[in-house]
């Protein structure tokens, strides 16, 4: 046969023994049934990449066989396709079209094995924990695999010895580039699969051990139980495979032994044979539908034997596989039943059937192993990063500690500009303030300036209005008192004449203020300490002169709160939100990248394959999260409650309930983060993007009964509005669970925690397809 490959009619009926054009029913099944006798079967698969605008059509129209029991090199340039091939294979990601059956089930479909532990893959990039061992990068695997432990260890001494790897305790981050590969061999043939997916494994392999790979491949594929599919670049290595498919812009070119290929395009070398028919297909352009592969099946028929099916048969896919040399040959047997290279099978079961092969009754390896897996990656990665850890739980302490000494403290040595006109003043120096003691009525001014709180006002005396009032606007002093010459005398006539008083004298014993607005907290303490100073000078006055003080009060009466105190500390008001946001965006600063983190290094691909579920992913991660959330909890409670005596009227038991709750809320939210976001700068991105809106909108800092009705509605379905309110309550007025403020918290923070998850999960669900 010569180079050319002469475009094929399709096939004949007769020449292939059945009916091409409109299968009838028996047909169908038995082609079902053909494509489970083989490890992986591929029809009419296309994959798209990108938008529907601009698609990236990757495979099109590929069929591929793989034959049970052989080696399977999948050849073709870089960017083909292989791995995307491949990681529709083994239930990565799903076709846009078309049909995959991997040894007898659909990939992905319950109890098809696969993802699971009947596939063994090795990614093209490492995805390994560099801060693991050997040893234990080795145990997590084998655990997911659902082996025990001394098989493990049993199968790791071969591991090490078969891939002359380092001692078993080296991390995998201190290991060459040529290591971490075969590390990431050994874990792929940890658990001795029914079917090995290599991407690429001998790059960077020197060709000593390079040989001992292909040595060991052809090895454990004699008995005809195991399959590998190979793919590699060094072309002529793959003439170990039994069959080669050479792939080119998403098709087959070919598919077939090497030595046929050989024969038939007259070459020395697979590269040629990969050259010539790259050029063929660049020229024909080939038939929309046609994939060349079948051509050149199609041509090969000469070899075949007339009265056998091959397994492979149907669609135009006829006579694929077909000079493996593990070819598999069904006849129709003569008691009408199919056999099996001579041996009668019933359908749905393989001749070496272990149970899985009719995709029922295969339960999966046992969950415990896979959250004993899990969770001591978990841990295991945290204990490797202690100074992070450390950090984990100092950074709450540390916040706690900042907001109780920079929070809700009257500020002190506030400067006031005072111009007292009642005393003399000199440029240089104040002359003196002084009042008689007792029921006397002079320099009044001075008496009330001596009832000024000193530790919060500082005074600073001006000679006149206009200088007192250029120092504020300078922003030298934050206000200016006026007491004019004639206050005493003003004072005592208002207080005497009462509702005869004259419009001067009122004027004249008015202390007159000018201040500084625009520092708000600043201007109202200003305000609330002048107010109270005049009251308690005015009490004081009249217990003085035996009169009664409560003529100086407002006949505003305000009795013992019923719940908080008399003085009510910004303090006390903040800190149950700031409580609940420092516990929940710690857990989201915690979470919003751990997933990332393992997809970028390809960690969850891998342990996907290995058939680990997003569900059991999350738990772990819930899990780990869960015990560092109690620490933090327990810290921030201690210092806030205890240390820097935040009331606590309720029960703690509740407190403490409601904080973790809050950052269980918090690391969903992390976990939604971090499933939508495909990079971690977006994921951080988001964090803090989300934490101003959260802390405004959540009643932490201003209540929300200030917001706009819009707003007010908004800030209620938020996860922290509520569960702050009850928070409060149950800190301020000592409530209980059985009271609606209370019990509203905690029912909308756990809502938002099963929300949280769903979204983690559907989103983690979906990108796997
Ligand atoms: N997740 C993805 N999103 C978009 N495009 C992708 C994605 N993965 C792969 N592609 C594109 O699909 C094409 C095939 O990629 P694939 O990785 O399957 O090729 P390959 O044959 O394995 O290449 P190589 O031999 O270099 O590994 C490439 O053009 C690649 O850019």
């Amino acid at each position: 046969m010569g180079d050319r490959v002469e475009p094929v009619p399709a096939p004949s009926p007769d020449l292939v023994g059945i009916a091409v054009e409109r299968p009838p029913l028996q047909h169908q099944q038995s082609t079902v049934w053909a494509r489970r006798q083989q490890a992986v079967c591929v029809r009419h698969a296309f994959k798209t990449y990108g938008s529907k605008k601009n698609p990236n059509h990757v495979l099109s129209n590929l069929n591929m066989t793989v034959a049970k029991g052989t080696i399977y090199g999948l050849l073709g340039a870089s960017g083909c396709g292989k791995t995307t091939l491949l990681s529709c294979i083994v239930g990565r990601r799903r076709l846009n079209t078309g049909e995959i059956w991997v040894l007898g089930g659909r990939p992905g479909t319950k109890g098809s094995g696969v993802p699971g532990r009947r596939v063994g893959y090795m990614p093209q990039e490492i995805a390994l924990y560099g801060e693991f061992s050997i040893k234990e990068t080795m145990m997590y695997f084998g655990w997911i695999f659902g082996m025990q432990t001394y098989e493990i260890n049993e199968r790791l001494q071969f591991l090490l010895n078969f891939l002359d790897l380092p001692s078993q305790n080296r991390l995998v981050k201190n290991l060459s580039g040529g290591q971490q590969r075969r590390v990431s061999f050994a874990v792929a043939l940890m658990h001795d699969p029914e079917l090995l997916i290599l991407d690429e494994p001998t790059v960077g392999v020197d060709p000593l051990l390079r040989q001992s790979i292909w040595n060991h491949l052809v090895q454990i594929t004699k008995d005809g139980n195991k399959t590998v599919i190979i793919t590699t670049h060094y072309i002529e290595e793959a003439r170990s495979a039994h069959t080669i498919g050479l792939m080119r812009s998403g098709k087959l070119l070919a598919e077939e032994s090497p030595h046929v290929l050989l024969s038939m395009y007259g070459c020395q070398s697979l590269e040629e044979v990969f050259l010539k028919l790259s050029r063929k297909q660049g020229q024909a352009n080939g038939p929309p539908e046609s994939n060349v592969s079948n051509n050149i099946s199609l041509a090969s028929m000469n070899w075949g034997k007339k009265d056998s099916i091959y397994v492979t048969e149907e669609s135009g896919v006829v006579g694929l596989n077909f000079h493996q040399s593990k070819e598999v040959l069904i006849h129709d047997g003569a008691n009408g039943h199919l056999e099996i290279n001579g041996k009668p099978i019933s359908a749905g079961k393989s001749p070496k059937s272990n149970g899985c092969d009719g995709c029922t009754g295969c339960s999966d390896i046992t969950s415990v192993g896979k959250i004993r897996a899990l969770l001591q990656k978990n841990f295991l990665r945290m204990w490797r990063n202690v100074g992070v850890m450390l950090f984990i739980f100092a950074l709450p302490v540390m916040q706690v500690i900042l907001f109780c000494m920079a929070i809700g403290r009257d500020p002190t040595d506030l400067k006031i500009g005072i111009v007292n006109h009642e005393t003399n003043y000199t440029n240089t120096s104040y002359q003196g303030c002084n009042y008689p003691p007792g029921c006397r009525f002079t320099h009044l001014s001075c008496r009330y300036l001596k009832n000024l709180s000193n530790s919060t006002i500082q005074k600073v005396y001006y000679p006149d209005t206009a200088s007192a009032v250029k120092a504020v606007k300078n922003g030298d002093v934050w206000g200016a008192l006026h007491f004019t010459e004639n206050f005493t005398d003003a004072l005592v006539a208002r207080m005497a004449l009462g509702k005869d008083a004259d419009d001067e004298t009122l004027d004249q014993s008015e202390v007159r203020v000018w201040l500084d607005m625009s520092n708000q907290q600043i201007g109202v303490i200003l305000q609330r300490d002048l107010t109270l100073s005049y009251q308690s000078f005015a009490q004081e006055l009249l217990v003085s002169c035996k009169q009664n003080p409560k003529l100086a009060d407002i006949p505003i009466a305000f009795k013992e709160p019923i719940y908080g105190t008399k003085e009510p500390s910004f303090t006390d008001f903040v800190a149950p939100g700031v409580i609940l946001t420092i516990v929940f965006f710690l857990a989201v600063a915690l979470t919003s990248s751990a997933l990332i983190i393992e997809r970028m290094e390809g960690l969850l691909d891998r342990s996907w394959v290995a058939g680990v579920t997003p569900a059991e992913i999350l738990f772990s991660h819930v899990v780990t999260q869960f015990v560092v959330m109690c620490g933090q909890t327990t810290l921030v409670l201690i210092f806030m409650i205890l240390v820097f005596g935040v009331e606590c009227k309720g029960d703690i038991g509740w407190v403490v309930v409601l904080t973790i709750l809050q950052g269980l809320c918090g690391m969903c939210f992390g976990f939604v983060i971090s499933a939508v976001c495909e990079l971690e700068r977006n994921a951080i991105q988001l964090a803090l993007g989300s934490f101003y809106p959260t802390l405004l909108l959540s009643g932490v800092i201003w209540p929300i009964e200030g917001m706009p009705t819009v707003l007010r509605y908004i800030s209620t379905f938020l996860p922290l509005t509520l569960a702050t309110t009850s928070l409060r309550s149950i800190l301020t007025r000592g409530w209980s669970i059985v009271e609606k403020d209370v019990y509203l918290g905690f029912i909308s923070t756990t809502v938002w925690i099963i929300l949280f998850l769903s979204i983690s999960l559907m989103v983690l669900k979906f990108k796997r397809g």
